[in-house]
């Protein structure tokens, strides 16, 4: 596993090492493993999307003290406009698994989630929203972008106009014990 990378700010396409994400990163591509090949299947049931869409299956692992505090699974393209390959483009839905338990934090954080809506200053709090915490053998589903009906009216010089910021969200330090995980991230279009 390699250290697991941000995305840096600019028109060109590049990732960095930061401290806001400190877990490390394994990449499965679909002919890594026939396992690989079966859930890449039923992702694709579930999110109702080709998974040509999708980046490769990111294996995660968290040590004591590791997290990936609040932040967003799109690119603003305002801001890394690289990332973005064509207009309205964007990283749509995260389906995330939990493989392992982990006896103390570790959870993922959805500050806005429950209804709260104060802004966040402090990126690394996780004392508040919605936090799910690690089971071996679950998976969560969120969205990054906005439903379809409001997407179609942006107007076309607004990039950004489609992303959901309310779904920012977090992986919290671990505290006791080691979480792994895994996500793929999935794009409207191409
Ligand atoms: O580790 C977590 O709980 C969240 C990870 C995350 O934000 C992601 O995979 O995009
Ligand atoms: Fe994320």
């Amino acid at each position: 596993m390699g250290r697991s990378t941000i995305a840096e700010a600019g028109n060109e396409a590049k990732n960095g090492v930061g401290s806001a994400r400190t877990s490390s990163t394994a990449w499965l591509s679909k002919t890594a493993d026939p396992l690989v090949a079966k859930i890449r299947t039923r992702v694709a049931e579930l999110v109702k999307l080709p998974m040509e869409l999708a980046e490769d299956m990111q294996v995660l692992h968290y040590s004591k003290n590791q997290h990936y505090w609040a932040h967003h699974d799109f690119f603003d393209p305002n801001i890394y406009r690289g990332f973005v390959t064509s207009p309205g483009q964007n990283r749509f839905i995260t389906v995330f698994f939990y493989l392992s338990d982990v006896e103390e934090g570790g959870e993922t954080v959805f500050p806005f989630a429950n209804g709260d809506d104060r802004r966040v200053t402090d990126f690394a709090d996780c004392s508040r929203g919605l936090k799910v915490k690690p089971k071996a053998g679950n998976a969560i589903i969120f969205y990054s972008m906005l439903a379809k009906r409001q997407q179609e009216i942006c107007p076309p010089d607004d990039l950004g106009c489609n992303l959901d910021v309310r779904s920012l969200h977090g992986g919290c330090d671990v505290i006791k014990g080691d979480k792994w995980a895994a996500n793929y991230w999935i794009a409207n279009k191409k």
